[in-house]
């Protein structure tokens, strides 16, 4: 199958997003749509406005904008004229994302595969393995040390931020009791602090950091600390995006006790995001030459789906 792909978005995600279909061969890219005229690029570079014009020239379009505010504005949007997938990532609100993503796949026989990524993404498939095993499984996430794209780009979006990253540290001791079977009653607010740099004029200082000290669903709950620095300094100091953690569940059976864990270690988190959407970007296109439409998490999908080989192959080679 050769699946012809558009991108929206050419930040971090997209740019890694093109660098990956470049390198499969079971992918070509049709071009990026994008908000701005002129890209870094030597793909076809479309306004996004007129995205839609190209319904039938792509089979997958990822969406590779912000969840902060893009994606609840705009992927439904994309939903009505294509198979999309997307990096969802504000958690108490996937279900109504789901939700909207689901009413206009459904009524364009489209497919729309959200919240793919690795947290919600890979990470959400390994907490459902986990909690199937044990009668009474304990299990606790834990991410960084390191960047965190959602939350830098939350913090982007309050006014007057021109520059932003968010890094996130989790308690090792966390950790630590979480492996060692204890992780009951550990929370992930009390096991993560989060560290903010902004470039912003110094009359913008107090209320951006209250903005973002106080921002629902990102921040509020967590102890926050915010920075504010020189254009000069966070050009130094802020470049590349590294990140990981664990998912660990612990539990008894009949007296033995057993640890699942899934780790990953990211040198660059748009990178490892990628991989793993244009893989569910490969079992979009699956599902919708199977005549399916409608949304779609990443715990819906066949994992086979994602492959680039058959399940015939994959039997054959034992598994
Ligand atoms: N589920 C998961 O595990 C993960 C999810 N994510 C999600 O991916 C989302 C995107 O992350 P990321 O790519 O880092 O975000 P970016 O801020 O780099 O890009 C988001 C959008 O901002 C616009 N943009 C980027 N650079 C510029 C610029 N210089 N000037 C103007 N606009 C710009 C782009 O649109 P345009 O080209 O139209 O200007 C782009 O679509 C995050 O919000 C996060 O929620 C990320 C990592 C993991
Ligand atoms: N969605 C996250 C991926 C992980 C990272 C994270 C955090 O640091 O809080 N939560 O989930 C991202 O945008 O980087």
């Amino acid at each position: 199958m050769n699946i012809k792909a558009g991108i929206v978005g050419y930040g971090n995600l997209g740019q890694a997003v093109e660098y990956l279909i470049g390198k499969l061969d079971d992918f070509e890219l049709f071009g990026i749509f994008s908000r701005r005229e002129t890209l870094d690029t030597n793909a076809t570079v479309y306004p996004v406005a007129d995205a839609h014009k190209y319904k039938d020239d792509i089979d997958v379009l990822f969406l590779c904008v912000g969840s902060a505010t893009d994606i609840p504005e705009q992927a439904a949007g994309f939903a009505e004229h294509f198979t999309t997938v997307d990096t969802y990532d504000n958690h108490s609100k996937v279900a109504e994302h789901y939700a909207a993503m689901d009413q206009a796949a459904k009524a364009n026989d489209n497919v729309a595969i959200v919240s793919t990524g690795w947290d919600p993404g890979l990470f959400s498939m390994n907490r459902v393995l986990g909690l199937s095993l044990f009668p009474e499984p304990i299990q606790n996430t834990f991410w960084g040390k390191g960047l965190s794209q959602g939350h830098s780009d939350a913090v982007r979006q309050v006014a007057g931020v021109r520059r932003g990253v968010q890094y996130t540290i989790p308690a090792q001791d966390a950790i630590d009791q979480a492996r060692a079977g204890n992780g009951q009653g550990l929370s992930k607010t009390t096991s993560h602090e989060r560290i903010v740099y902004i470039v912003a004029d110094a009359a913008d200082h107090d209320r951006i950091r209250e903005e973002i000290t106080t921002m629902p669903d990102y921040f509020e709950p967590y102890d926050t600390t915010v920075h504010f620095v020189s254009n000069e300094e966070f050009e130094r100091d802020h470049q590349g995006a590294p990140h990981g953690g664990y998912v660990i569940t612990t539990g008894d059976l009949q007296g033995h006790n057993a640890s699942v864990e899934f780790s990953l270690a990211l040198e660059s988190n748009p990178n490892f995001t990628a991989a793993a959407m244009v893989a569910f970007g490969r079992a979009a296109a699956r599902l919708k030459d199977q005549g399916n439409s409608g949304a779609y998490t990443v715990l819906e999908v066949p994992l086979y789906l994602l492959s680039q080989q058959s399940l015939q192959e994959m039997m054959e080679t034992g598994l």
